[in-house]
């Protein structure tokens, strides 16, 4: 059975504060993480405040790049960063975490359509591994390098693996409706894009409603849920907001 887990940006860092890491949720994850009885995990993490931050001030989303090596290295060195702590919480609790940084490893041709390489994912997996992967700047034919999120990360890696539970962890509880009350099943984008907005913080890849649009994609159940719902989420629990 393979879970493929991320943990928003949104959650571990202070994402209206540059860089700014929230060590105390990221510990609580990662001891959830640690008491999990999981077999085949993969994890994801967001830019929060390490990537969107240098992502907006040059300029570079998901469609629009940069050929500027300096932006380049100031998104992917955030990124790192932002996963070397990452990996270290989870170590403090012995999962065995291991790094895959996706600028190494993946592209986008010129329609913009995306090339991860996921064979080393899973033989990890294999080996008894966690990999831990990021959003990060990827290479993309015709515009120098964009934005690849997490949560594009989650799905191709979800499709390639044949993963049983998807889970975004995030902020919110769930997608929330116009009373902020969680929505607990959603199958169609049109009956909640009233609702969906971005992100209330600095966010190149267009919060709820993009997750939303990923997870509809996907082809099978995936949910969004808040930090507290981590370990009923990999107990094999409902919780927060099913998609698909
Ligand atoms: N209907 C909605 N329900 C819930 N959250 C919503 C809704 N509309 C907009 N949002 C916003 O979407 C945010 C979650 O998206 P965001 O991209 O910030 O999350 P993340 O994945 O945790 O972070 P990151 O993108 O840095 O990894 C919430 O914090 C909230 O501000
Ligand atoms: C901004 C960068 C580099 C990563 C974006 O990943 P996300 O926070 O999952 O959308």
């Amino acid at each position: 059975m393979t879970t493929v887990l991320k943990l928003g940006g949104s959650v571990i860092t202070e994402k209206d504060r540059p860089e700014t890491l929230d060590g105390e949720t990221l510990a609580a994850l990662a001891a959830a993480v640690a008491a999990a009885d999981v077999d085949d995990l993969v994890i994801v993490h967001g830019g929060g405040s390490f990537g969107h931050h240098h992502a907006a001030e040059h300029g570079v989303s998901t469609t629009e790049g940069i050929h500027d090596v300096r932006g380049v290295m100031d998104v992917h060195g955030a990124m790192t960063t932002l996963n070397r702590f990452v990996l270290s919480r989870l170590h403090a609790e012995d999962v065995p975490a291991v790094p895959v940084h996706p600028f190494s490893t993946a592209k986008r041709d010129a329609d913009g359509e995306l090339t991860l390489m996921t064979e080393q994912v899973a033989t990890m997996v294999d080996e008894g591994f966690v990999p831990v992967l990021h959003g990060d700047g990827v290479v993309h034919a015709g515009e120098g390098v964009t934005v690849l999120s997490g949560d594009e990360l989650v799905t191709e890696l979800a499709t390639a693996l044949d993963a049983d539970r998807v889970g975004l962890c995030s902020t919110v509880p769930g997608v929330l409706d116009d009373d902020d009350a969680v929505i607990p099943h959603i199958d169609d984008f049109d009956a909640v894009a009233d609702v969906l907005g971005v992100s209330d913080a600095t966010d190149v890849t267009g919060g709820m409603a993009a997750k939303v649009r990923e997870l509809l994609a996907l082809g099978s159940p995936a949910y969004v849920f808040g930090p507290e719902a981590v370990a009923g989420f990999l107990a094999g629990d409902d919780v927060g907001t099913r998609i698909g």
